[in-house]
């Protein structure tokens, strides 16, 4: 019998990672310029919400860091369907990006798959194009030469690089947006990986139940501190996926993720929020367009 698991949690460094990733890609981009390609990576945003205006510009950040050029389109609340494709299509048009986003959510009106339908698939980024979503179903096991999903891809990478081992572990997935819980599920049950995968939502009947029987739980439901103490299975593994901003008692806006207070008291690993999961998303954006360009090179 395996011993008791006694607290607290390791910390699943997101940050520290991250920086090692994008040093790595600062020599690939480095190999890839001495070859005459120059990697360059374009942001779409719509709007000025908070959030989003804050995470592309970490995005840029990153780009300057690794030595990728950056593009940045920013349109009106008020942009059009028409102009936001307008956008992109400039964008698949433009042979110094080599890869770009379109920052979700967009505003009310427009509609989001049509517009992620129009990305170029080789440009794709986020690896959210259908065909790329495809192929990531199509493939269940070996390389995929294709943009794979950034978010599910740092969750894992996360793990793998502080030496834990999913393969044939139970994963509970909590939320089903289209950047996370839809699709992480499609890498953690490739045969190199070998997971179980539970996805859970708002239509679950006992979420509490689903949790407690994982070893890995990835929270991605932008509720945050939905998940608590008691749901945890003591040293399981905790992913914090979720963001979400709550007004603070200084009526200012605090992010908070979606795994509550004391979760770290029971989990074995924990993924701090902020300094996690999110500098790691950015970290392999930008190796997906490192990709890209080594594809195009
Ligand atoms: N097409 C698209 N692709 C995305 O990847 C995408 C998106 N839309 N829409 C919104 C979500 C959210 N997201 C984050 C990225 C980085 C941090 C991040 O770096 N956070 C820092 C804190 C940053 C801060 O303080 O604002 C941290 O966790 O330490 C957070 C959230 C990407 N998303």
């Amino acid at each position: 019998m395996r011993a008791p698991w006694e607290g607290p949690a390791k910390v699943l460094d997101g940050a520290g990672t991250a920086a090692t990733i994008k040093a790595e890609l600062a020599q690939r981009v480095k190999n890839l310029r001495a070859r005459g390609v120059v990697p360059g990576l374009g942001t779409i945003l719509v709007g000025e919400d908070p959030g989003s205006v804050s995470y592309v510009a970490g995005k840029h950040r990153d780009c300057a860091e690794v030595g990728i050029e950056s593009i940045r389109v920013d349109l009106p609340e008020t942009a059009s369907q028409a102009e936001i494709e307008a956008a992109i299509d400039q964008l698949n048009a433009d042979p110094a990006c080599t890869g770009y986003i379109v920052q979700l959510p967009l505003p009310k009106g427009i509609d989001q798959n049509a517009i992620l339908e129009r990305i170029d698939p080789a440009k794709d980024a986020d690896g959210l194009h259908p065909m790329n979503l495809g192929r990531l179903v199509l493939r269940g096991s070996g390389p995929i030469d294709t943009p794979l999903p950034c978010t599910p891809r740092a969750v894992i990478e996360l793990m793998e690089r502080h030496g834990i081992d999913l393969r044939g572990k139970d994963v509970c997935v909590v939320g089903r947006g289209v950047t996370v819980g839809r699709s992480i599920g499609l890498l953690l049950i490739r045969k190199e990986i070998n997971a179980t995968v539970t996805v859970c939502h708002t239509g679950t009947k006992d979420l509490a139940a689903h949790v407690r029987q994982a070893d890995v739980v990835v929270a991605a439901a932008g509720s945050a501190g939905l998940i608590t103490k008691d749901m945890v299975k003591p040293g399981a593994v905790v992913l914090d996926v979720g963001v979400s901003r709550v007004e603070g008692e200084d009526g200012k806006a605090r992010l908070h993720g979606d795994v509550a207070d004391g979760v770290d008291e029971v989990a074995s690993w924990l993924s701090p929020n902020p300094k996690g999961v999110g500098p790691m998303t950015r970290a392999l954006l930008v190796t997906n367009v490192v990709e890209a360009a080594e594809r195009l090179a």
